[in-house]
């Protein structure tokens, strides 16, 4: 008896080939945690690495990460996460059960990080200074998530990284660096686990462990809550109310501005060739036609686009340096400690190869303005709108927070006006990241498009 792995793939949130036709066509045993007696309840670990093949056009292949609990027998408060049974080569015949929602399993990968086994196929990587809480239980977190993360009592916090890239996770190698120079603006990594075995010669790195953000309020939420005030208070403006953002957007500003001048202290910098420059250009331009090729309303605002594109192209002394790359408003969380940035993984959907190339500062800066456009936006969503009056009220107020906050924080990050060159490339990365939004909205939440391409149909080349 085989187990079902393609149903369960193609079953779990966090899998990136849905819609596809797939195959699994190896499973490979990374390590084994816990001993599984037989009568004693507790369950084996296995961490196997399942390899998918696309039999569709495009093609490829990508590994999996699974997690498995086995026990000999069946266990009723699993049932929601079961696999399947099967005959295992180290357990023999088993039944299996997504790990992360194990609390007995998560223990072993808990205490494996404490005493950081030497010997065995996995390693445990532990940075100094936190004592880890083990008398605490875990709680796998629900959501849209592309990997599966599991809270530790209000100690420490898990991230199973699910699609596996052969090489360095960048969210490890950044926050170990942030964590090592004492950056205010990240949750501190504990340490992580990587196999011995390579893949395509490459190191598998497979779970990061990190430091519990107990206070943490998600800032998309909140941004949400402080329009949701404004438009309640329909005869105020954005300073009056008292969810007004603009102070947040500023401390974010700060937050953004001091990581990225600590990972510019920590990782090389360099300024951009002219040729590198005009390729950069070039590759917004051929995403701009694959996005109108999938969202036919943005083929008439094209060419305005494209005007900004090409001047940008010929900017010269372009500075990169490591940044975060897909930063949001719902990468950022609140503490009673300010602002903590999450999640620096790069576009999951890019290369690691390309994740990994230095990029300009501005990139980052350009995602959070976006966000500070689409926050008014969703909220206007949930009216009705069969008053005009009151619609058109709410499109007013939408644009005015949305500049309040967008104000606040390029100032607070910036600290002083922007050159010509830097508004012109911060407009390229702007529509750069709403062309990519237009593609987002079009295949996930299609009702939502009309809020990119709005914002598009506002680009004016200077
Ligand atoms: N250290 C932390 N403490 C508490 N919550 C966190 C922490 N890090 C991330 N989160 C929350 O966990 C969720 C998933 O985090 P994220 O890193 O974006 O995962 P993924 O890579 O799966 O998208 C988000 O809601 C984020 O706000
Ligand atoms: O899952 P990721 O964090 O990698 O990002 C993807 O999903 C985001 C939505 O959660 C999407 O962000 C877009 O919508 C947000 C509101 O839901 C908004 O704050 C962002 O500014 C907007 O880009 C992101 O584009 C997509 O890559």
């Amino acid at each position: 008896m085989t187990l079902p792995l393609e149903d369960f793939l193609t079953g779990a949130r966090w899998f990136g080939g849905k819609g596809r036709p797939l195959a699994v066509t190896g499973v490979r045993r990374l390590g084994l945690l816990g001993d599984e007696r037989r009568g004693t309840g507790s369950p084996a670990l296995a961490l196997d690495l399942v390899t998918v093949d696309y039999s569709d056009a495009e093609g490829g292949t990508e590994y999996y990460q699974l997690p498995l609990s086995c026990y000999s027998e069946p266990q009723a408060s699993l049932e929601h996460a079961a696999v399947g049974s099967t005959e295992d080569p180290d357990l023999g015949f088993v039944h299996v059960y997504d790990a992360v929602h194990d609390r007995q399993a998560m223990a072993h990968l808990l205490e494996a990080f404490d005493r950081q086994p030497t010997g065995g196929p996995l390693r445990f990587e532990r940075l100094p200074g936190h004592d880890l809480d083990l008398g605490t239980h875990s709680t796998l977190f629900s959501g849209e998530q592309s990997n599966s993360s599991v809270a530790f009592g209000e100690d420490s916090l898990l991230k199973v990284f699910r699609k596996i890239t052969p090489g360095r996770n960048p969210d490890i190698t950044v926050h170990e660096v942030l964590t090592r120079a004492g950056s205010d603006h990240v949750a501190a990594l504990f340490g992580w686990l990587e196999s011995d075995s390579l893949l395509e010669g490459e190191v598998l790195q497979l779970a990061m462990l990190q430091q519990f953000l107990r206070t943490a309020s998600d800032g998309w939420e909140l941004a949400l809550s402080s329009v949701r005030n404004l438009f309640a208070e329909a005869d105020l403006h954005a300073n009056e109310v008292g969810g007004d953002f603009a102070g947040e957007a500023r401390r974010l500003g700060v937050a953004l501005r001091e990581t990225h001048e600590t990972l510019a202290q920590h990782f090389p910098t360099r300024t951009r060739s002219t040729d590198e420059q005009a390729a950069v250009a070039a590759a917004m331009n051929a995403r701009l036609d694959a996005a109108a090729a999938i969202v036919p309303q943005l083929v008439e605002r094209v060419p305005a686009v494209r005007r900004v594109f090409d001047a940008a192209a010929g900017l010269t002394d372009v500075a990169v340096q490591q940044i975060h790359a897909d930063l949001h408003l719902g990468q950022t969380l609140r503490t009673v400690k300010g602002w903590k940035i999450v999640d620096f993984e790069g576009e999951p959907a890019k290369p690691l190869a390309e994740r990994q190339l230095p990029d300009t500062p501005w990139r980052d800066v350009a995602g959070m303005l976006r966000s500070f456009d689409y926050a008014p936006r969703v909220v206007e969503r949930t009216y009705d709108d069969s008053d005009p009056s009151a619609t058109e009220q709410r499109a007013y107020r939408s644009a005015e927070w949305s500049k309040r906050n967008r104000t606040a924080f390029l100032a607070a990050y910036a600290g002083r006006d922007l050159t010509p060159q830097e508004n012109l490339l911060l407009a390229a990365y702007v529509a750069d990241k709403a062309v990519y939004e237009t593609v987002y909205e079009a295949r996930n939440r299609p009702t939502w498009v009309s809020i990119p391409l709005d914002a598009i149909s506002r680009v004016r080349p200077s």
